[in-house]
C-alpha cells in the first residue's frame, strides 16, 4: 500500500513512513494511492463481530506489510482495552430512524480516543523497532490534545508538545492536558485561536532544519493513521442498522474535516452510505462552501462548541484533492489562494463534492435548544458538538434510510454550556472525579514560530 501527497511532489511512502511523517514535505497531506474495496459479502460478514475484529478487517489492507497480523491484532486489542463500554462505540436510538453513535467512552471522553489510542500503540511498536525517538507537536481546540497527551504520556520514545488557544477551550479539556505528571508531555497555551495554532504547527513542519533536527511527527488528522482509525466506526454502526443490505446516512459535527472524511473513505471502500452530512456551528465556512459560496475565511467567533471553532479545515484539502481528479498542482493553487483569504471551487469539483457531502449549520440558540429538547424527548444528554449534529441531522432525514449522528464528546467535557441549556450539570466519570483538584502544569507561549521552536528545543528530553 503506497501513500501519495495531495500536492503531488513529496516522496511516495508506505503506511509506517506516512504515519511517522505527518505532513508531507511539499506541505500536502498523505492519502492512499488506491482505496481498498470491501464487497457486499465482506461487509455482511462484519455483522456480530466485536469492534476490534471489525477494526482489524477494515484497516488491515491500508497497513500493508508494516505490521504482522499478530502485531496488528495486538495493537488493536491494547488500543481499545481501556474503553468504558464493551461495544466501544454503542449506538442508541433517538427516534424512529435516527440513531446516535456514542464515541465518547474512551479515556478522554471524545471521539479522538479511537484514533489516538491506536496510533499511540502503532508509534510505540514502530519506533521501538527502529530505535528512534520523535518529537510530536500537535494543535488542538481541546480534544485532540487531551487524547494525544493521554495516549503518549510516559512513553519512552516520544516527547509531546500540544498547542492550544489560550482561554478558548473548556476547563475540563484544559485540565486533561495540564494535569498529567509525566515529564514527556507538555501543554502550551498559545495566544491566538485554533487556526493560528494549526498554522504555526504547519510552519514547523515546513521548517526542514527544525523538522529534521527534532524528528518532528504529527498526530493531528493531517496524519493518515488518525483518519484510518475513524473509518472503522462507520462500518460498525452501519452494519448494526442493516448495511450492506440497505443504505445508511451519517451526520458528522465537523471542524477540521477529519471525521467526515473518514466516512467518505468508508463510502469509497464500498459501504452503502447515502448522505454524509457536514454539520457546523456558527463558524460555518464548510457549510457555505458546500452550498457553492466559495471557501472564504472570516473571523473565528468563539462558540459553545469550541472544538469546532475552525476556519482553516485541514482535511478539506483531502476532499478537494479527489474532487479535482487528484491533480496536485490544482491543490497547490487553491492552498496559495487560501493563504490570501480564500478560493472559489470550480463547477466540476463542486459537483463532485456535492455528490458526496450535504451540509447544514446550527446557531448558538439552536444548539442549546437541541440539548434541551433531546433531553426532554429521549433522555439523552448531548454535548454541544453532538447537538449541532443532531439539529442538522433532523433537517436531512429521509424516511426509510437510517440516519446516524456522531456524538463526538461526552457532555461532562462542556458542563457549563450543557447546564445552561438543560439545567442539569453532567458529572465527570468517577475515575476523573478529582480532575479539579489536580495541580496544573502549562507554559504560556506567544504566537511566534521562533519562540515556539526554541521552547520545544529547550524542553525535549533528548
Ligand atoms: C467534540 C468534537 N466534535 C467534532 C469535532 C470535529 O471533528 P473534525 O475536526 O474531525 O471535523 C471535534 C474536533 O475536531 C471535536 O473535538
Ligand atoms: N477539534 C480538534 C481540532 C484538531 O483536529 P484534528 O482532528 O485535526 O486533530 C481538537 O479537538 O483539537
Amino acid at each position: 500500500m503506497r501513500y501519495i501527497s495531495t500536492r503531488g511532489t513529496a516522496p511516495v511512502l508506505n503506511f509506517e513512513e506516512a504515519m511517522l511523517t505527518g505532513l508531507a514535505r511539499d506541505g500536502g497531506l498523505y492519502v492512499p494511492e488506491v482505496i481498498p474495496q470491501m464487497g457486499v459479502a465482506d461487509i455482511a460478514r462484519l455483522e456480530g463481530l466485536s469492534y476490534e475484529a471489525i477494526a482489524y478487517r477494515v484497516m488491515r489492507p491500508f497497513v500493508g506489510g508494516v505490521f504482522t497480523d499478530d502485531e496488528f491484532e495486538g495493537i488493536i486489542a491494547r488500543a481499545y482495552a481501556g474503553f468504558g463500554h464493551a461495544a466501544r462505540a454503542p449506538l442508541v436510538q433517538l427516534d424512529q430512524g435516527h440513531f446516535l453513535l456514542e464515541l465518547f467512552h474512551g479515556p478522554t471522553l471524545a471521539f479522538k480516543d479511537f484514533a489516538m489510542q491506536l496510533i499511540g500503540q502503532m508509534f510505540q511498536t514502530a519506533l521501538g523497532r527502529r530505535g528512534e525517538r520523535v518529537t510530536i507537536v500537535g494543535a488542538t481546540s481541546g480534544d485532540t490534545g487531551s487524547a494525544a497527551i493521554e495516549a503518549f504520556r510516559g512513553l519512552d520514545n516520544v516527547d509531546v508538545f500540544i498547542l492550544y488557544p489560550h482561554g478558548r477551550i473548556s476547563e475540563v479539556q484544559r485540565r486533561q492536558m495540564t494535569t498529567p505528571v509525566e515529564s514527556n508531555v507538555h501543554a502550551l497555551a498559545m495566544d491566538g485561536d485554533f487556526d493560528e495554532c494549526q498554522a504555526r504547527l504547519k510552519d514547523m513542519f515546513n521548517d526542514f532544519a527544525f523538522r529534521d533536527e527534532v524528528k518532528l511527527a504529527g498526530v493531528n488528522s493531517i496524519n493518515w493513521g488518525r483518519v484510518l482509525a475513524q473509518v472503522v466506526y462507520y462500518f460498525s454502526a452501519a452494519v448494526s442498522v442493516g448495511a450492506p443490505h440497505r443504505p445508511v446516512s451519517f451526520t458528522v459535527p465537523t471542524g477540521n474535516f477529519g471525521d467526515i472524511f473518514a466516512g467518505y473513505i468508508a463510502k469509497r471502500m464500498g459501504l452503502p452510505i447515502d448522505k454524509l452530512v457536514v454539520a457546523t456551528n456558527q463558524n460555518d465556512i464548510l457549510d457555505r462552501c458546500l452550498k457553492g459560496q466559495g471557501y472564504h475565511k472570516g473571523a473565528t467567533v468563539p462558540s459553545i462548541s469550541p472544538s469546532m471553532d475552525i476556519q482553516v479545515s485541514s482535511n478539506f484539502e483531502r476532499a478537494l484533492f479527489d474532487a479535482y481528479d487528484r491533480e496536485g498542482p490544482a491543490i497547490v493553487q487553491l492552498m496559495d489562494e487560501l493563504k490570501a483569504g480564500g478560493f472559489e471551487v470550480s463547477q466540476g469539483a463542486m459537483q463532485v463534492l456535492q455528490s458526496h457531502y450535504a451540509s447544514g449549520r446550527a446557531s448558538e440558540d439552536e444548539t442549546s435548544a437541541t440539548i434541551a429538547s433531546a433531553l426532554a424527548t429521549t433522555g439523552e444528554l448531548l454535548c454541544p458538538h453532538s447537538a449541532v449534529g443532531v439539529k442538522v441531522a433532523e433537517e436531512h432525514r429521509v424516511t426509510g434510510t437510517p440516519m446516524i449522528t456522531l456524538a463526538t464528546a461526552h457532555p461532562a467535557k462542556f458542563p457549563d454550556a450543557v447546564e445552561q441549556a438543560a439545567t442539569q450539570r453532567p458529572p465527570l466519570p468517577p475515575r476523573m472525579a478529582d480532575l479539579y483538584e489536580r495541580a496544573e502544569r502549562v507554559s504560556r507561549v506567544p504566537n511566534d514560530l521562533q519562540a515556539l521552536i526554541s521552547h520545544i528545543k529547550g524542553h525535549r528530553a533528548a
